[in-house]
């Protein structure tokens, strides 16, 4: 797991490595800024270009100005700085930078507070105006400029954090912010680029490694973690020699209706693929012929009214997809909650069902799961303006009522009682089609029934089922849900490896 930080904490990281490394903090700008060139050089290879470099008075501008003299020493030829000397203010490393700057003899130009900004004709721009000190929206001559080089439309690559973005807490409406092509940002993802409110800022983000202190970040105990494939491939359990269909579970999908059945063959599909020893899908009479022609491995129960349910045979249960939310439906999910003990999946329409009767959240058994997308977790638990928002939501929700909440996006973010944050890196917009979730679900029944715990079942599943994704996008630019699900056995196979 890669522990995210708060700006202000990154801040104590900086402050202590530097104290305990020890390091100078002009060094430890120098290594930032030529981790920041390897990435640049990496991706913007062209030395020709007519490279502007913006720097603030600021360590950010700081690292601007190193940024310049290193890529000038590393043979770009048409490299310039313009400093937006809009305080009086400004920090050691900016001006030890400063002068060795000008011993380099790159062009520099300052733009002071009210003058008219300079006409810019670069072919790309490195911002380094504002980093992860930004307090406060941008104003004034900081706005003036910002507006003006977003007007360009010229390629921006930003240092650290894009000017005016906020990189923790909840980010304000209409915010302003030099608009970036790519962020090049030190040591670790801030947090609300893992946010869909980064979007309109940025397209793309890297991380580089500036070699600030491991261990006392870990000390911090914060509670964002970014998953890594490691932490996959540990928690995986491996299939024994001896083991046979009873050792990896028996689980029970309820789902489908006959204009939604998809949703219960992808999902019993995605349950089958991930490993569960035995899956049976409890469905409507009319989806037997589909189910059996597609998928003769797995069972069925056929949906009467209220069916004749077996509950201990079953090591977890998932409800909902393509369900419906008709009185039957209601009355089976209060049946679930009241004969069955054991941690469940909840999904789609059982979730809509739960938040049209919220009595129910209370029945929800200790140890489950819920999986909703935005606008079910919004009918769950409230309207709300912004992710920061609904993250604070997950943390207390899962608390209160001892569940593991499974928040889809880009980032998955899966919320534990412990009142852990875990966000999901695999994943891509070719996944971007329905029955998706449906088959997200069934994979994490799948963990489930084999013995996985809630949180490692949310963790492993969302990875992998991304991850299945990422794999098949390669090779399509659309990927649809039961071509993931199918894909996951591969998946699991290089996991295991
Ligand atoms: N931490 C690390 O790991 C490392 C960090 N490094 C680098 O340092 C950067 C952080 O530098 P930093 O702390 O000097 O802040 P920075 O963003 O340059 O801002 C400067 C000042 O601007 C002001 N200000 C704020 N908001 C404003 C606004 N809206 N409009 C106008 N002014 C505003 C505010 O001062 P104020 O006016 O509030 O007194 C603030 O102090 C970081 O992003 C990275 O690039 C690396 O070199 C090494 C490793
Ligand atoms: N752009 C994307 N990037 C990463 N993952 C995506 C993207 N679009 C969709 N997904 C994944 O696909 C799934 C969609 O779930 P959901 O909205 O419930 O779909 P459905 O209701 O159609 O089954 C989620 O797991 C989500 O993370
Ligand atoms: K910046």
């Amino acid at each position: 797991m890669i522990p995210l930080l708060t700006a202000a904490q990154i801040s104590q990281v900086d402050n202590y490595t530097i104290a305990h490394e020890p390091i100078t903090s002009i060094a430890l700008m120098e290594r930032a800024s030529e981790a920041f060139v390897v990435a640049f050089t990496c991706d913007y290879p062209d030395k020709a270009k007519n490279i502007t470099v913006y720097c603030g008075t600021g360590n950010n501008g700081g690292d601007g100005l190193a940024i310049a003299r290193l890529l000038k020493n590393n043979f770009y030829t048409n490299v310039s700085v313009k400093i937006a000397r809009f305080s009086q203010k400004s920090t050691p490393e900016f001006e030890h930078n400063f002068v060795q700057l000008k011993s380099v003899g790159i062009d520099f130009f300052v733009i002071n507070a009210d003058d008219e900004i300079p006409f810019d004709d670069s072919e790309i721009i490195i911002d380094a105006l504002l980093g992860s000190g930004l307090n406060r929206p941008l104003s004034g001559d900081y706005a003036k400029l910002v507006e003006y080089l977003n007007n360009l439309h010229t390629t921006v690559v930003a240092v650290d954090v894009p000017t005016g973005f906020y990189t923790d807490g909840q980010i304000p409406g209409n915010l302003l912010v030099l608009k970036a092509r790519q962020v090049i940002t030190f040591q670790q993802a801030k947090i609300n680029f893992l946010l869909p409110e980064s979007a309109p800022f940025m397209d793309d983000f890297k991380v580089v490694d500036i070699g600030l202190d491991k261990p006392f970040i870990a000390s911090l105990n914060s509670p964002y973690q970014l998953i890594e494939e490691s932490d996959v491939r540990q928690m995986l359990k491996p299939r024994k020699p001896f083991s046979h269909k009873g050792t990896y579970g028996h689980a029970l999908i309820i789902a489908g209706q006959p204009q939604t059945m998809g949703a219960a063959l992808l999902c019993s599909s995605a349950c089958a693929h991930t490993g569960a020893g035995l899956t049976t899908v409890c469905i409507p009479q009319s989806g037997l012929v589909a189910l059996n022609t597609s998928m003769p491995e797995i069972m069925a129960i056929i949906r009467n009214d209220l069916p004749d349910i077996k509950w201990e045979k079953y090591n977890t249960i998932a409800i909902g997809p393509g369900l419906g939310t008709d009185a039957s439906s209601i009355e089976l999910l209060r049946a679930v909650f009241k004969e069955y003990k054991r941690p469940v999946v909840i999904d789609a329409d059982a979730l809509n069902m739960i938040a049209d009767n919220k009595d129910l959240l209370l029945n929800i058994p200790a140890g489950s799961v819920i999986t909703p997308h935005m606008k079910e977790f919004d009918r769950l638990f409230g309207q709300h303006t912004s992710w920061w928002q609904r993250i604070e939501t997950v943390i207390s929700k899962a608390k209160q009522y001892n569940i593991c909440i499974l928040l889809k996006n880009r980032y998955t973010i899966i919320g534990t009682p412990e009142g852990k944050i875990y966000f999901n890196p695999t994943g891509n917009p070719a996944m971007a089609s329905g029955g998706m979730g449906d088959v997200l679900t069934g994979v994490i029944t799948s963990l489930l029934a084999q013995g996985y715990a809630a949180r490692e079942a949310c963790i492993i599943g969302a990875y992998i089922h991304g991850k299945a994704g990422d794999e098949l996008s390669n090779q399509l630019s659309v990927v649809l849900a039961g071509q993931v699900a199918k894909h996951i056995p591969a998946t699991l196979a290089k996991m295991r490896a």
